[in-house]
């Protein structure tokens, strides 16, 4: 639609899920945008929200799941929320596409590589014969599958978990998506091969000019692939930065955890820390900070007012923190009030 418009934009996501004792508010009032040839990179403990997250942009959340009504997901301009099931799935596989931590759950054990190749293909680009089977080939010669013509004809379970990756990957670009969704792709795979599909999707992304969305847990690998930053925790993204000062200025206690639990980033031969306790469920609004109990840093305010995404010092509108303490150049209480405005004029009941 318009040139104007990001590739990706979500606005006030909340994705909320339905128990017999509970709602938990996996994402809650989520705001992110993905430019093309962008990679934003979202990092957080399990159970943060990540994966629900991508679910939400993917249209794959089921009952007893439910992006609430008043969600924007706006890809090239377009409103995704307002997508009917057919809609969406037309959407899914053409315009936006996962690769998940298992390559299994993405590849079909009883099919070879090629056929589910040149399936893909067939549907997407409408193309038959030999034109098919090149096609399929230089997919997989892409990605760096070496002997290709020959791997074609092979079955998943003949590659090893490295290859398995790379085809997914193959099948993802098949559909030519203008937005990849990977959620945790390297988690399973050892480290040099997990840093040569870190590369791999590098190179994609400068080829192909797709906006990527890159889900880890980990800040080692974030380091690695990501232009922006998006850190979340119990539903929120807490900081958020281009990828450089998330490293060289973190600003959200629970970034400077995340970044102390990095082995070998312990200066002066530091033990390697974890953050103590664990990621709450978010079962009511936001409250108070959801982080405040395992925070070093919370003081009185911390369990009274929800922290919203301010700036980290005053005019760095690309570097925002939901904490307290920020915009750090501010005295605390007013940092605090500035927190409290920005909480009212906000849509948090
Ligand atoms: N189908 C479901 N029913 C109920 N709750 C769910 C469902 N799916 C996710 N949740 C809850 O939503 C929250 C966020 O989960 P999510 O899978 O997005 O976390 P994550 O950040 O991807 O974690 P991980 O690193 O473990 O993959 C969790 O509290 C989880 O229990
Ligand atoms: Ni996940």
């Amino acid at each position: 639609m318009s040139a104007e418009a990001p590739l990706l934009a979500v606005e006030n996501l909340r994705t909320e899920f339905y128990t017999d004792k509970e709602t938990v508010r996996a994402v809650d009032d989520v705001n992110f945008r993905i430019e093309r040839g962008e990679t934003l990179g979202i990092v957080g403990e399990s159970g943060s929200g990540k994966s629900v997250t991508a679910r939400s942009i993917m249209g794959l959340v089921e009952s007893p799941g439910n992006v609430l009504p008043e969600s924007s997901i706006r890809l090239d301009g377009e409103e995704l929320t307002e997508k009917s099931e057919s809609e969406y799935r037309g959407i899914r596989g053409s315009e936006v596409t996962m690769v998940f931590q298992d390559p299994l759950t993405s590849l079909n054990p009883v099919y070879t590589v090629g056929n589910q190749l040149k399936e893909t293909l067939r549907l997407h680009r409408d193309l038959d014969g030999q034109t098919l089977t090149d096609t399929a080939i230089g997919l997989l010669e892409d990605v760096g599958i070496p002997d290709a013509a020959r791997r074609i004809s092979e079955y998943p379970h003949e590659f090893s978990g490295g290859m398995q990756q790379r085809a997914v990957i193959a099948l993802a670009l098949a559909c030519d998506p203008e937005l990849l969704i990977c959620d945790e792709p390297t988690t399973a795979l050892d480290v040099t091969i997990q840093a040569q599909i870190l590369e791999l999707l590098a190179e994609i992304q400068v080829e192909r000019d797709i906006g990527i969305m890159f889900i880890t847990h980990d800040m080692g690998v974030i380091a690695e692939v990501a232009d922006r930053v998006a850190v979340m925790y119990a539903g929120e993204i807490v900081e958020s930065a281009p990828v450089r000062s998330l490293y060289s200025d973190p600003a959200h206690p629970y970034t400077n955890g995340l970044l102390d639990s990095i082995p070998g980033n312990q200066p002066g031969g530091r033990e390697l820390t974890t953050i103590e306790g664990e990621v709450p469920i978010p079962n009511g609004a936001a409250t108070h900070c959801r982080f405040a109990p395992r925070c070093p840093k919370a003081f009185e305010e911390c369990y009274e007012l929800a922290p919203e995404p301010l700036p980290t010092t005053a005019g760095k509108d690309d570097h925002t923190a939901a904490c307290l303490l920020f915009p750090e150049d501010m005295k605390r209480e007013d940092a605090v009030d500035e927190h409290r405005a920005a909480n009212t004029e906000g849509t948090d009941e």
